[in-house]
C-alpha cells in the first residue's frame, strides 16, 4: 500500500481541500436519508392513517414543514455536493500537477544511462495515461468508495432505527458482496498490471514508428510496421478482454446479490408490516433508500477495478518519481564560475559500460585556445571520451580535469555551461531557427545569432529560407537536409560563447568548401578564446590542428601533430594517403 501513502505525501497543499470534499462528501450522503425521512412521516400521517383527512386538516403546518424540509435538505445536499466536487477536482488537479512537474524535472535531470534504460513511450506513457489514473483514484475512487461507504452506513442506521429486523434480514446480503469482491480482487490484479504493460509496449511502438517514419519509407517496411503495431494493438486488446472476464466472471453474482435485496425485502418487510412492526410508511421509507445499500455494493467491483489499474500505474509512476541520477554536483563542488579558460586534462581514464571497457587508460593535456581533433575507426571510443569532459559519464578510475580540476569536483551547471557541444545526432526543436540557435536564451540579440549563423555556415541557406530566421523546422529538423542541420547545431554551440567547443563529427555531412569555411572561422573568426576538440574523419580538419589524437578500441595509438604523424606509420598517414589519394596514385601507376 506504499503507493496510496506516496499519494498522501504527495496531496500537502492540496490536503486541507480533500479532507474538506471527504467531509462534504460524507455529509452529502448522509442526507439522502432526509427525503425518506419526511416521505415517511407524510405518508404514515396524511396518506396511510386511518385519521389522515382529520390530519390533513388539523395539521396543515406539520404538512407544510415536513414538504419544505424534504426540499430544503434536497437543495442543501445539491449545493454540498457542487462544492464537493469542487474541492476534489481542485485538489486531484493540484496534486497531479506537482506530480507531473517532479517528474519531468527527475527525467530532465537523470543521467544519459537512464534514456538507454527507459524507452520514450514508456516514458510518456508514465507522464500521461499513468498520472491520469492517479488523479481518478484520488477525484472518483477514493471519493466513490468514501461516499459509498457513507450512504450504506446512513442508510443501515436508518433503517435499524426503524426496525432491526428487516435491518438485520438486509445486511444478510453484505457478507456474500464482500467475499465475492474479495475473490474478484485477486484476479483483477494481475490482469490490470498485464494491461498496463501492454498499453506501454502500444504507445512505445506507436512513437517509435512516428519518429521513424523516414526509415519505414525508405525500406518501404509500411506493412511490416502496421502488422508489427496490430500485434501490440492485439495483445493490447486481448489483456483488455481478460481483465474485463475477470470482472464479468464476478458481476453477475454482485449484481444478483445487490437484486435480491428487493425480494428480501418484500418477503421479510411485507412479513413484518403484517406482524405491525413496520408501518405502510416505513416500509416506503426503507423500499425507497434500498438502493442506498444495494448501489454501493453493485459499485464495490468498480472500485476494486479501478483501485488495481491505479496500483499499476502508479507503480511505474513511482519507479520514475524516486529515481536519482548517479552524476550530481558533490557538496564540496566548487562554483568556477567566470574562472573556466578551457584547459582540459585526461589523466589514465579507464571507462566502461557495463562490463565492456570502453576506454583504457587515455591521457593527454590540451592547454587553453588549443584545437585538438580525435581520429579513429568506428566505435573505437571517440564520443565515450568527449562525454566525459561535460560529465554525461563518470569514469572508472583515473581523472577528467577541467582547468585543473577534476570534473566531479565542478559544479554540473557552471561545467556544462561552459562547453558547447555539436551532437553527432543533431537535434533541432520544431521552433523557429533563430530560438534553436539562441536555444533558451530568449535575451540572445538578434545581430548575434545571424554572426553565430555565418561563422558555422549557415546564413547563405538561411536567407534563402521563406522566412529567413523566422522560419520554424519541422519536428527534429525536419524540412533541411543532414548538413544544413549540422551548421543550425554548430551555430547553436558557438552561440553560448563556450570555453570548450566539441563538434562530434559535425561536418561530415557538409561539403568541402563547406568544411574549409567553418575551419577559418574556428581558427580565426571566434571573438572569444576557446579550446577545440573536435571529432573528425578528414584529414582536412586536422592538418591544422594542434594536436591529432588517434583512438583504436579504447586506448591513445598514436599522438601528436599532422606532419608529425604523417611521418609514422599507423592509422593517421593510411588515412592521409588515402584522402589525399597517394595510394591510388601508385597503384594506377604500377598498373599502367
Ligand atoms: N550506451 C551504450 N551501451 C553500451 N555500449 C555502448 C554504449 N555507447 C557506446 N557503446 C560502445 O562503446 C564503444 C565506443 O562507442 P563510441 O560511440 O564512443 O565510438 P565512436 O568512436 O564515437 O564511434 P563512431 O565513430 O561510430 O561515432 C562502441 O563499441 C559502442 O558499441
Amino acid at each position: 500500500m506504499f503507493q496510496l501513502k506516496w499519494l498522501w505525501v504527495n496531496m500537502k497543499e492540496s490536503r486541507a481541500a480533500y479532507i474538506a470534499a471527504l467531509v462534504l462528501s460524507i455529509a452529502c450522503n448522509g442526507l439522502y436519508i432526509t427525503a425518506p425521512y419526511f416521505q415517511s412521516r407524510i405518508i404514515d400521517t396524511f396518506i396511510s392513517n386511518e385519521n389522515a383527512a382529520a390530519n390533513l386538516r388539523d395539521h396543515r403546518d406539520l404538512l407544510i414543514w415536513l414538504i419544505a424540509g424534504m426540499i430544503g435538505f434536497t437543495f442543501l445536499r445539491t449545493c454540498m455536493q457542487y462544492a464537493c466536487n469542487m474541492y476534489y477536482e481542485k485538489a486531484s488537479q493540484g496534486m497531479v500537477y506537482k506530480i507531473r512537474t517532479h517528474l519531468f524535472r527527475k527525467i530532465e535531470n537523470q543521467d544519459m544511462d537512464f534514456y538507454d534504460r527507459y524507452r520514450t513511450g514508456d516514458l510518456m506513457t508514465r507522464l500521461t495515461g499513468d498520472l491520469d489514473m492517479v488523479r481518478h483514484m484520488v477525484s472518483w475512487v477514493i471519493k466513490g468508495c468514501v461516499e459509498s461507504i457513507a450512504l450504506f452506513l446512513a442508510s443501515m442506521i436508518y433503517f435499524f432505527t426503524i426496525d432491526w429486523r428487516t435491518a438485520l434480514c438486509i445486511l444478510a446480503m453484505t457478507p456474500v458482496i464482500f467475499f465475492v469482491t474479495r475473490l474478484f480482487s485477486r484476479h483483477a490484479g494481475p490482469a490490470y498490471r498485464k494491461v498496463r504493460e501492454t498499453s506501454s509496449a502500444l504507445n512505445t511502438a506507436a512513437q517509435e514508428n512516428i519518429s521513424g517514419n523516414r526509415v519505414v519509407k525508405a525500406f518501404a517496411k509500411e506493412d511490416y510496421e502496421i502488422e508489427k503495431f496490430r500485434m501490440r494493438d492485439e495483445e493490447y486488446r486481448s489483456s483488455n478482454i481478460k481483465a474485463a472476464m475477470v470482472w464479468l466472471k464476478y458481476h453477475p453474482i454482485i449484481d444478483v446479490a445487490a437484486g435480491a435485496l428487493s425480494v428480501i425485502l418484500l418477503l421479510c418487510g411485507g412479513y413484518f408490516m403484517i406482524q405491525q412492526h413496520l408501518t405502510m410508511g416505513q416500509y416506503v421509507a426503507i423500499s425507497g433508500l434500498l438502493w442506498a445499500v444495494s448501489n454501493p455494493m453493485r459499485n464495490m467491483g468498480n472500485y476494486v477495478n479501478d483501485f488495481h489499474r491505479f496500483m499499476a500505474s502508479a507503480s511505474k509512476v513511482i519507479e520514475i518519481y524516486y529515481e536519482a541520477p548517479r552524476i550530481v554536483d558533490r557538496v564540496d563542488a566548487e562554483d568556477t564560475e567566470e574562472k573556466l579558460r578551457g584547459e582540459v586534462e585526461f589523466k589514465n581514464v579507464t571507462f566502461s559500460i557495463g562490463d565492456k571497457k570502453i576506454l583504457d587508460n587515455i591521457s593527454f593535456h590540451i592547454k587553453p585556445g588549443e584545437t585538438v581533433v580525435i581520429m579513429g575507426e568506428t566505435g573505437s571510443g571517440k564520443t565515450s571520451l568527449i562525454n566525459l569532459i561535460p560529465r554525461f559519464f563518470d569514469c572508472d578510475k583515473g581523472e577528467v580535469l577541467v582547468d585543473g580540476l577534476n570534473v566531479r569536483m565542478h559544479k554540473l551547471h557552471t561545467l556544462r555551461s561552459s562547453i558547447g557541444i555539436a551532437t553527432q545526432d543533431v537535434l533541432l526543436y520544431s521552433d523557429t531557427i533563430d530560438s534553436n540557435i539562441a536555444y533558451g536564451d530568449s535575451e540572445l540579440e538578434e545581430e548575434y545569432v545571424r554572426r553565430c549563423a555565418e561563422l558555422a555556415a549557415a546564413s547563405d541557406f538561411i536567407e534563402k529560407l521563406p522566412m529567413k530566421y523566422d522560419t520554424i523546422v519541422g519536428e527534429r529538423g525536419v524540412g533541411l537536409s543532414g548538413g544544413q542541420k549540422q551548421r543550425i547545431s554548430l551555430a547553436r554551440a558557438i552561440a553560448i560563447k563556450p570555453k570548450v567547443l566539441i563538434l562530434d563529427d559535425t561536418t561530415s555531412a557538409v561539403d568541402m568548401e563547406t568544411e574549409h569555411y567553418i575551419q577559418q572561422s574556428l581558427g580565426g573568426g571566434l571573438d572569444f578564446e576557446c579550446t577545440k576538440i573536435i571529432i573528425a574523419q578528414r584529414i582536412s580538419s586536422s592538418k591544422n590542428a594542434d594536436k591529432i589524437i588517434i583512438l583504436q578500441d579504447g586506448k591513445i595509438a598514436d599522438m601528436g601533430t599532422h606532419d608529425e604523424l604523417i611521418r609514422r606509420e599507423g592509422y593517421y598517414k593510411q588515412i592521409y594517403e588515402l584522402q589525399s589519394g597517394i595510394n591510388c596514385k601508385a597503384e594506377s601507376g604500377v598498373g599502367a
